[in-house]
């Protein structure tokens, strides 16, 4: 098993000091009128992945998705419940995030690598198959501020992708790019999958899930509505969307 997840729940504390500042949190409490709300944005989700499974989370706009995929990733802990990964892990959350718009599209990729764990030595192996696949090479030696934030996703996803992770992880991502990087994206993460990565993809484009995942999770308000076949998931979402219209 690569990824386990037991009862994952995830909860947001709503009203605190870091939500309303410092100052309204000391007025507040003087006028004893201080209440914070907690909030299950993810509640009670389990699910297990093999080597070559490929997930599709989804679910409606707030359903606890990218949330998810924090406890995943490790980024968050879960309130209560678990998350067990079995091998290395590349995330592709906030796209911008981690990257340093001062430094150079080069420097930024080479940051990224470390920051995935990866050598120098291994970087330099890599450095130029990942240019190529991102079309950034005109833009190698300039800032990262100056890229449009389509190029941003397409370095960040050609970095992830071209390093071999066991885990893949994609929240949105191939949405962003235009038609074209789309296209030679999905035939990457095919690659990849086939090589025996196991990916997770967030996704409103159920087109896009049918196609590329074998499992779905559909998610609604936190909660697990279902787990299983991506096609008979895709099927049961679409004939709740049709009934919500
Ligand atoms: N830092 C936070 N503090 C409080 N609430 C949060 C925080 N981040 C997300 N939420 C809430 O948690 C819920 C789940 O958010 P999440 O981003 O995981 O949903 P999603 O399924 O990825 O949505 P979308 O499809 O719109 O991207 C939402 O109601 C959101 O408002």
């Amino acid at each position: 098993m690569i990824i386990e997840a037991k009862d994952v729940s995830i909860r947001y504390i709503l009203g605190d000091f870091k939500d309303i500042g410092i100052k309204e949190y000391v007025l507040r409490k003087i006028k004893r009128n201080y209440h914070v709300r907690e909030f299950w944005a993810v509640d009670g989700v389990s699910f297990t992945l093999e080597r070559g499974d490929m997930l599709g989370i989804i679910g409606s706009n707030g359903a606890g998705k990218s949330t998810l995929l924090k406890a995943v990733t490790g980024i968050m802990v879960p309130t209560k419940g678990w998350v067990k990964v079995n091998g290395s892990i590349a995330a592709l959350l906030e796209l911008a995030s981690g990257f340093d718009g001062d430094l150079t599209v080069r420097e930024n990729t080479y940051l990224r690598g470390a920051m995935l764990g990866y050598t120098r030595k291994f970087m330099n192996e890599k450095y130029e198959e990942i240019i190529d696949f991102s079309g950034l090479q005109e833009f190698q030696d300039r800032p990262f501020k100056q890229l449009s934030s389509g190029m941003k996703s397409r370095l960040a996803f050609s970095i992830a992708c071209l390093v071999r992770p066991d885990v893949l992880i994609l929240d949105e991502v191939l949405s962003v790019g235009d038609g074209a990087f789309r296209k030679k994206s999905e035939e990457k993460m095919m690659e990849i999958i086939n090589g025996g990565a196991t990916t997770i993809l967030v996704s409103h484009l159920l087109e896009q899930v049918r196609s590329m995942c074998n499992k779905a999770l559909w998610l609604e308000r936190g909660k697990q509505i279902a787990f299983g076949d991506a096609n008979e998931l895709c099927d049961r979402y679409e004939e709740f969307l049709s009934q919500k219209k």
